[in-house]
C-alpha cells in the first residue's frame, strides 16, 4: 500500500555552533498540505530547526528531506534547485530586495530558474493579488507598510509551487490585525496549494490555528500536540 510521501522529513538532526548544541537530535515528518507550530522558549533552537529544514544550515548528524529527497545526497546545483523551487521561506521581516518593484521581487525565483521575464511577472501579478496587494506592484519595499511587504514575502514564498513553506516568525513585526490577516493568507495559500507550512512562533494565537505543535525544549523535541 502506498503511503503519502512526506512533504519534509528531519532524521535524527542535530547542529551545532562551536561548542553550543543549538539542536540535539530532531525528527520530524511534516505531511503535504499540513500546518505545523513551531514554539518553544527563547535559545530553544526554533530558528536553528527552520534553517536545517530550508537547507541553510547543514546538520552535523541526521538527514533532512524535502519531498523525498535527502538534500545532503544532492550535488550542490542539484540541492539549490530543490531549495529554490521545492522551499519557500518567509522571515519576519520580509528580506525582499530593496531597489526592486513587489513585481520583481516575487518574480525572482522564477527569474532565477530560467523563466521568460513576461510569464514570471504575470504569474508574479496573480500572485500578488491572491495576497492582496497588486495594487502596490510597482512600489519598492521602503514605500509600503511591514504588511504589505511581508504579504509580497508570502507571494514570494509560494510563487514557484513548493512542497514546503518555511516561515520564521512571520507576523512578528506586525500589528495584530496585520498579523491575523497575513497568517489567514499563509494557511489559504497552504492549504488551496497543499504545501506543507512550518511556522516558528512565540504566538500562542498562530500555534493554534495549526494542525500540530511542536514544542522544543533545549535542543530536543519537548512535546508534540495535535490541535
Ligand atoms: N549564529 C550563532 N552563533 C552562535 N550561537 C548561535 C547562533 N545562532 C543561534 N545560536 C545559539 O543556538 C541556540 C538556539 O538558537 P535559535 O536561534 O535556534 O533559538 P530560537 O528558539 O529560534 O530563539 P528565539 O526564539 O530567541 O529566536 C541558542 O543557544 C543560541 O544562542
Amino acid at each position: 500500500m502506498s503511503v503519502l510521501q512526506p512533504a519534509l522529513e528531519l532524521s535524527g538532526v542535530e547542529y551545532s555552533y562551536r561548542q553550543n548544541a543549538a539542536l540535539r537530535g530532531v525528527t520530524l515528518q511534516v505531511s503535504p498540505g499540513e500546518v505545523v507550530a513551531v514554539t518553544g522558549a527563547s535559545g530553544c533552537g526554533k530558528s536553528t530547526l527552520l534553517h536545517c529544514a530550508a537547507g541553510i544550515l547543514s546538520p552535523d548528524a541526521g538527514t533532512v528531506r524535502v519531498a523525498g529527497q535527502d538534500l545532503a545526497a544532492l550535488p550542490e546545483d542539484q540541492r539549490a534547485r530543490l531549495r529554490r523551487t521545492k522551499v519557500g521561506i518567509v522571515l519576519q521581516f520580509g528580506q525582499l530586495v530593496p531597489d526592486l518593484p513587489l513585481i520583481d521581487n516575487v518574480a525572482l525565483p522564477l527569474l532565477l530558474d530560467g523563466h521568460e521575464r513576461g510569464e514570471a511577472h504575470e504569474s508574479a501579478l496573480d500572485w500578488l493579488k491572491q495576497v492582496g496587494v497588486a495594487d502596490e506592484a510597482d512600489a519598492v519595499p521602503a514605500e509600503l507598510s511591514g504588511g504589505q511587504t511581508q504579504r509580497a514575502a508570502v507571494a514570494r514564498a509560494l510563487i514557484t509551487g513548493p512542497s514546503v513553506v518555511l516561515a520564521d516568525e512571520p507576523t512578528g513585526s506586525l500589528d495584530s490585525k496585520a498579523g491575523q490577516e497575513l497568517l489567514e493568507v499563509l494557511l489559504r495559500a497552504s492549504r488551496y496549494r497543499g504545501s506543507a507550512l512550518v511556522m516558528v512562533t512565540h504566538d500562542n494565537l498562530i500555534a493554534a490555528s495549526a494542525d500540530r505543535e511542536i514544542r522544543l525544549r533545549d535542543g530536543v523535541i519537548q512535546h508534540e500536540v495535535a490541535l
